[in-house]
C-alpha cells in the first residue's frame, strides 16, 4: 500500500524482493520516504471538483486501493460535548457542565475509556466550569482546552494547570485559500509557529486538522504531519493529530479514493507521516449519516481515539454520538472494559428533564421508542421471548426493559406485554393475552380507534382503563 491520491500522487515503488533489507537500504528508504512527502505549494486551490462539484451531489470515486486493517491494541473515546456540542446550542450552565462531566466519568469506568473532554476557556463561566471539573480530581476524562491560538491563551492553559489544548489547523484548500487567503506554505509556516509557541509553554498541542476529507492528503496533510512529528521529537512533548471530517464527506467503502476514504486518511497519517496510533483521533460529522460507521472505521484502520459528543449534539447534523461508540467499542472488543452503560440512560433523563433537550424518539439506545415494538405480530413474538425483537438485554445494560406500545395494531399480545412490562410482572404473576383482563382492555382500545383515533395510547390512559377493568372483573394486578 502506498500513497493513494487523486491529483498529486507520489508513489513509493521501491521493493526489496525476496531478500532481507539491509540497514543501509532501510535508512535510505526512510530518507526517501521523508522527502517524498514534501509540501505541494500549488498556485491555485485544489478543491477536488471531481468529487465536490457543488452544483451536483458530491461523488465517491474508487481506485480500488485496499487498506489493511490495523486496529490499535488500545482504543478509546474522547468527548466534545462542551465544545462542538455547545457550539450548536444554548450554552450549558456551569452546574450542568459539572454534572455531565461527572456522569461521563462514571460512564467511562475505572479504565477511563472516556479519556478526555475539551472545554472553552473564553468566558469566566467557561473557566469556572473547568475549575469545578478539575476540583473533582478525576484522572478521566482528562480536562483539556480549546482556545484561540495565541501566546496569552497558551499561558492561560498553563496557569489553569491543563496539559493539553486543541488548536485549529484547517487543512483543505477551501480553508487555506478561500477562508485564510493564504498559500499552503504560508498556512503551514503559520501553523508550525503557533504550535511551537504552544510547545514553548510546555503544553501539548492537539492539532485539529479541519476539513481533512477535502484536503490534499499527500500534498499538504502528510508533509505537515511529518513536520509536526519533528517538533514532537524536538520538544519531547506529545502532539496529537485530530482528523476532522468537518462536513461529513468521509466514506468507509473499501477502495474509495482519498480524501474521502477514512481508512486512506488514517493509513497516510500513521504509515507515511509516522504518527503513532495513540496520537491519532477521528472527529466525525453526520451530514451523510456516516458519523458512526466512519468513526468505527477509523478505529479499525489505526486511530486510537474517537471524538464524540453526547447524543451526537454538535454543529448542523451533529457529531458522532458518544453513546453509539460505547456500544461499537463493546462489539469490537467483546467487552465493555468497565464502562457503565446504565449511565447513558441517566444522562438521557438528565438532558430531557433538567436541560430540556428533546431526544428524538427513534434515537438508538436513548430515544423513547428505541426498544418499543408496535405491530401486533411483533408483539406476539416479544411475548414469547423478548430476544426475538430486542437488540440485547436493554434492561440489564440501559435499565430500559423492552416495551410494546399499544395502538390499533398491538392486538391482545401487545396489550398483555405492555402490562407485564409496565407493572414488572414476572413468572406466574404475568397476564396472558387470552385473559379476561386483557380482553376487556382490548375492547376499549378497539372502540378508541373505531372512533377515528390515530395516535398511540398514553401510559396514563392505559392505567386508567386497566384499573377500571380490574374493578369491573374484581381482579387485582401483580
Ligand atoms: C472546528 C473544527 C475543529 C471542528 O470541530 C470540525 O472540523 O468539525
Amino acid at each position: 500500500m502506498s500513497g493513494q491520491n487523486g491529483g498529486t500522487m507520489r508513489e513509493n515503488n521501491s521493493t526489496f524482493e525476496n531478500r532481507p533489507v539491509t540497514m543501509n537500504e532501510k535508512n535510505n528508504l526512510l530518507e526517501i520516504e521523508e522527502h517524498m512527502y514534501i509540501l505541494d505549494d500549488v498556485e491555485k486551490p485544489n478543491v477536488f471538483r471531481n468529487m465536490f462539484p457543488y452544483s451536483e451531489i458530491p461523488k465517491i470515486p474508487f481506485n480500488d486501493r485496499i487498506v489493511p486493517h490495523n486496529m490499535p491494541k488500545e482504543i478509546w473515546i474522547t468527548d466534545t460535548t462542551f465544545r462542538d456540542g455547545q457550539q450548536s446550542r444554548a450554552p450549558y450552565t456551569t452546574e450542568q457542565i459539572v454534572t455531565i462531566y461527572d456522569y461521563l466519568h462514571r460512564l467511562g469506568g475505572p479504565n477511563g475509556l472516556i479519556r478526555a473532554s475539551e472545554f472553552f476557556l473564553y468566558s469566566k463561566k467557561d473557566r469556572d466550569a473547568v475549575y469545578k471539573c478539575m476540583e473533582l480530581g478525576y484522572q478521566f476524562p482528562e480536562v483539556t482546552s480549546w482556545i484561540r491560538a495565541s501566546k496569552e491563551d497558551f499561558k492561560l492553559v498553563k496557569e489553569i494547570g491543563m496539559k493539553e489544548t486543541g488548536i485549529l489547523v484547517s487543512c483543505s484548500d477551501y480553508h487555506i485559500f478561500l477562508k485564510l487567503k493564504m498559500t499552503r506554505r504560508q498556512a503551514m509556516e503559520h501553523y508550525l509557529s503557533v504550535i511551537r509557541e504552544c510547545l514553548e509553554e510546555g503544553i501539548s498541542p492537539r492539532c485539529h486538522l479541519e476539513d481533512i476529507t477535502r484536503a490534499d492528503i499527500y500534498g499538504f496533510v502528510v508533509p505537515f504531519c511529518v513536520e509536526l512529528m519533528k517538533l514532537m521529537e524536538e520538544y519531547n512533548i506529545p502532539i496529537k493529530i485530530r482528523a476532522c471530517d468537518t462536513m461529513g464527506y468521509g466514506v468507509n467503502y473499501a477502495g474509495a479514493v482519498i480524501p474521502r476514504s477514512v481508512q486512506g486518511i488514517i493509513y497516510a497519517i500513521h504509515t507515511h507521516a509516522g504518527v503513532p496510533h495513540a496520537l491519532i483521533e477521528w472527529h466525525g460529522h453526520n451530514d451523510f449519516y456516516k458519523a458512526v460507521a466512519n468513526s468505527t472505521t477509523a478505529w479499525l484502520y489505526g486511530c486510537a481515539g474517537i471524538n464524540t459528543s453526547l447524543f451526537g449534539i454538535g454543529e448542523r447534523t451533529g457529531n458522532t454520538p458518544l453513546e453509539a461508540m460505547v456500544f461499537e467499542y463493546a462489539q469490537l472488543k467483546g467487552t465493555l472494559d468497565g464502562m457503565d452503560t446504565t449511565v447513558i440512560t441517566e444522562l438521557a433523563d438528565y438532558f430531557e428533564k433538567e436541560i430540556g433537550y428533546e431526544i428524538p424518539p427513534r434515537t438508538p439506545f436513548v430515544g423513547k421508542n428505541f426498544n418499543v415494538t408496535r405491530a401486533g405480530i411483533h408483539a406476539d413474538g416479544l411475548l414469547k421471548n423478548e430476544e426475538i425483537y430486542n437488540i440485547f438485554d436493554t434492561e440489564k445494560f440501559l435499565n430500559r426493559p423492552v416495551l410494546c406500545s399499544v395502538s390499533d395494531t398491538s392486538g391482545l399480545a401487545g396489550i398483555a406485554h405492555w402490562m407485564n412490562t409496565y407493572f414488572k410482572l414476572h413468572g406466574d404473576k404475568q397476564v396472558d393475552k387470552n385473559s379476561m383482563l386483557v380482553q376487556e382492555v382490548k375492547k376499549w382500545v378497539d372502540e378508541e380507534y373505531a372512533g377515528g383515533r390515530i395516535t398511540v395510547l398514553t401510559d396514563e390512559e392505559l392505567i386508567e382503563q386497566i384499573n377500571a377493568a380490574c374493578e369491573k372483573l374484581n381482579l387485582t394486578i401483580g
